[in-house]
């Protein structure tokens, strides 16, 4: 099915292409064949996808993964995305990030499926994807590609690769973040690029959506962060992704120009589809999240309480409410922990489930509803 494929001009327009590379249709079998991809020095492929939609570029660095023959050369995937937040592989959303800002500013969540921390992306941020097989995997080599593009670019620029795999810049200031992903044959590692992003929108998102969380999931390490403009005022985008391009074709001896790529054309990438809707699903985003415990005190209006909740697959799986007695019939306490049990851990979900009790004629049970909605974020 594969073999059908066609990689056309149409399908895969480009910007400054030269003409060459553009005067024949492409069977998918071409692409896995050419000699793009058989040259002994293990030659590369640039590609940049012409998405700014955070699941969709997810779904493309899963197709590549899955689909392209990375025995025989390396890609790099170039993409960008509007505002979003991704956490790893292993993390806990509500831990990490501020789901309520997120809402209000229009910020994404996705769930990668490699492991590590929780980045902020918007478009002054350069996501850079280096697959290759498991053998070639080395992501020293690939993070040289970037500081000496950087250094090509800047040479007054002191950047740096940490012990950790972090980029920084005078030594302290992190400008990139890495994560990896190893499959039985093939590899990725990707990393991202501060430019331009906004730094303060990065600082309001990047904390809890509430205190009071305990779990084993993968917390991530804060760090002082900078954008290259800040210390290269001048850099423009378009010289920053052209300089890492020609850098990694040159360490891969790759000789071919960037190819724009669209992660929503199913006539190239079969089945991109089915995997972009399964990383904006709520089973993957939330549902994945290791299981999770949270106490939290209540403070209501004239009492306080607490509250203790487990969380797992994303659904509360007990729920343990306590307040003084007398201050609202403990048999509607009862009634509003039975109605939460098994809902996803959410306050839409939550708020449909006890709708009776929210609009109850009791003042306090619908306190103390407003109050457990507020801890889910
Ligand atoms: N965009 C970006 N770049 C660099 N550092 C960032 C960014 N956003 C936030 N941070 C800082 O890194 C820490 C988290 O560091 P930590 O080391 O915990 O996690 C990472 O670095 C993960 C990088 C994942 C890269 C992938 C590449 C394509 S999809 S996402 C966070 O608390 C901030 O202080």
């Amino acid at each position: 099915m594969m073999s059908q494929v066609r990689w056309t001009f149409s399908l895969l327009r480009g910007g400054n292409q030269r003409s060459w590379f553009w005067s024949r249709s492409w069977s998918w079998s071409w692409f896995r064949s050419s000699s793009l991809f058989t040259d002994s020095s293990s030659p590369g492929l640039v590609l940049q996808s012409r998405s700014t939609d955070v699941h969709q570029n997810l779904a493309l660095e899963d197709w590549i993964d899955a689909n392209v023959d990375l025995q025989r050369c390396g890609v790099l995937l170039l993409w960008r995305n509007r505002p979003a937040v991704v956490i790893g592989r292993h993390q806990n959303p509500w831990a990490e990030c501020d789901l309520r800002a997120m809402r209000k500013a229009g910020v994404a969540l996705a769930r990668r499926r490699s492991g590590g921390g929780t980045v902020f992306h918007d478009l002054g941020n350069l996501n850079l994807t280096f697959f290759a097989s498991k053998k070639a995997y080395d992501r020293r080599r690939n993070l040289k590609v970037v500081t000496e593009a950087l250094r090509n670019l800047r040479p007054e620029l002191d950047v740096q690769a940490t012990e950790r795999l972090d980029i920084v810049l005078d030594g302290r200031y992190k400008i990139s973040g890495t994560a990896s992903r190893l499959s039985r044959q093939s590899s990725y590692h990707h990393c991202t690029l501060l430019h331009s992003a906004d730094r303060s929108a990065l600082s309001a998102v990047l904390r809890p959506s509430c205190p009071g969380i305990h779990s084993n999931a993968t917390p991530s390490v804060p760090s002082p962060v900078a954008n290259l403009t800040d210390h290269a005022p001048s850099m423009q985008w378009e010289e920053l992704v052209e300089g890492v391009a020609q850098q990694y074709s040159k360490e891969f001896c790759s000789g071919s120009p960037t190819v724009l790529v669209n992660p929503s054309d199913e006539s190239v990438f079969p089945g991109i589809g089915r995997l972009e809707a399964e990383l904006r699903g709520w089973n993957w985003t939330f549902g994945k999240t290791p299981k999770f415990s949270v106490e939290m005190s209540l403070h209501l209006e004239e009492v306080l309480g607490s509250v203790r909740l487990q969380v797992k697959d994303g659904r509360i799986s007990s729920c343990r409410i306590q307040v003084p007695p007398g201050w609202v019939p403990q048999q509607l306490v009862g009634e509003l922990e039975n109605i939460l049990v098994g809902e996803k851990f959410c306050p839409n979900a939550a708020a449909t489930a006890a709708t009776a009790l929210l609009s109850s004629e009791n003042r306090p049970i619908r306190e103390l509803c407003a109050a457990l909605l507020q801890v889910m974020g």
